[in-house]
């Protein structure tokens, strides 16, 4: 029989999109709640306890609860929100991150989907963590640009509708000026750091799309660290995988500019690794649809784990 799919919180940015990707697959049944009744526990309830997979693409309060709700029907989750991506029983939903990740991923009941920003951070820097070329306490910088549909309902509507009291009319900006973005905790624990990075996010009037930075010294990384070693460990820890890319260093340094809308539609992501060793520095770069690997993609990559498909 074919698993029960139940998309929590389907009348959203996230599950709207996973609702596209999963529409007219004959290997799943998609159940589907009618958008009147989206805030209604006791509907919701059995919907997720008759599930087989539960996707969560709520609010962090909301994903809990949902969790709360089925977890003992035995129910399998897959959490987009913050809510689980630290939790030690949670599997991290980010299968390139090692060898036996997919694996891990494919028999758990609580798989948490990584951040859109995080997926591209994480994809650069554990790698290099893992091959001792860059130091735990290396003291990281990250540096982002997404589209505005990261921030889901509220933000696209602040954005798209400049009669609203709240409305942004900013072509771009910086925010969590205080340094305490959500995303960081996930990145230090599944990144394997041992100092706080410095996250800089911000928002491009552009729907879908971003660019991760973490730009580095060489002289404060492993001994043996050059462009070319760090591209090397990149490329062969993604080696063999369809959804992750490291571009040759030859069409990366063919390239004027990087665009954030390059991944858009796509649930792949690019990692870059750019830089001048003549001054010793670098930049790793990511590119990704925040909707794509960054959320739905990932969503529905992890959900093909779990079936087995
Ligand atoms: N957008 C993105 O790029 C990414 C989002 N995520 C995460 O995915 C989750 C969903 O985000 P997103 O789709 O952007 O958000 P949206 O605001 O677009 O959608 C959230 C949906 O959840 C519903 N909802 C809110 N509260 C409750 C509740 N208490 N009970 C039941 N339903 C509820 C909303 O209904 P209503 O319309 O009534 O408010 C809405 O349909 C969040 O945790 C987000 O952080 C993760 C990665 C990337
Ligand atoms: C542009 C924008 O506002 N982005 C969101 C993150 C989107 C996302 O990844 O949400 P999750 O943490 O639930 O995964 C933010 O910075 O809060």
């Amino acid at each position: 029989m074919a698993p029960k799919i139940f998309i929590d919180g389907e009348h959203g940015t996230t599950g709207l999109q996973i609702v596209s990707r999963l529409q007219g697959r004959d290997d799943i049944e998609l159940m589907s709640m009618p958008a009147e009744q989206r805030r209604d526990q006791e509907v919701r309830k059995s919907f997720l306890r008759d599930a087989d997979i539960a996707i969560l693409c709520l609010p962090d309060d909301a994903a809990r609860e949902a969790v709360t709700l089925a977890a003992d029907a035995g129910t399998r989750f897959i959490d987009a929100s913050t809510a689980h991506r630290t939790h030690p029983d949670w599997a991290f939903g980010f299968a390139e991150l090692s060898s036996e990740q997919g694996a891990r991923i494919a028999s758990a009941q609580f798989v948490s989907n990584p951040g859109c920003y995080s997926t591209g951070a994480i994809a650069l820097l554990a790698p290099l963590v893992n091959a001792g070329l860059l130091p735990t306490d290396y003291p990281v910088t990250i540096n982002a640009v997404s589209g505005y549909t990261g921030g889901g309902k509220q933000l696209i509507a602040q954005i798209e509708d400049g009669s609203r009291d709240d409305a942004i009319s900013a072509t771009y900006f910086s925010y969590a000026l205080t340094l305490a973005h959500k995303h960081v905790p996930e990145i230090v624990t599944r990144a394997g750091l041992s100092r706080l990075p410095i996250f800089t996010p911000a928002v491009g009037r552009f729907a879908q799309g971003m660019l991760v930075n973490v730009p580095l010294h060489l002289d404060l990384l492993g001994k043996d660290a050059s462009i070319a070693t760090l591209h090397a460990v990149l490329a062969d820890h993604y080696s063999g995988g369809s959804v992750v890319e490291v571009v040759s260093l030859a069409a990366t340094s063919a390239l004027a500019r990087l665009d954030p809308e390059e991944m858009k539609g796509t649930d792949q992501m690019k990692l870059y690794v750019c830089g001048n060793e003549e001054a010793g520095q670098v930049n790793l770069v990511a590119s990704l649809d925040n909707l794509g690997k960054g959320a739905s993609g990932a969503a529905v990559q992890n959900l093909g784990l779990m079936i087995g498909g």
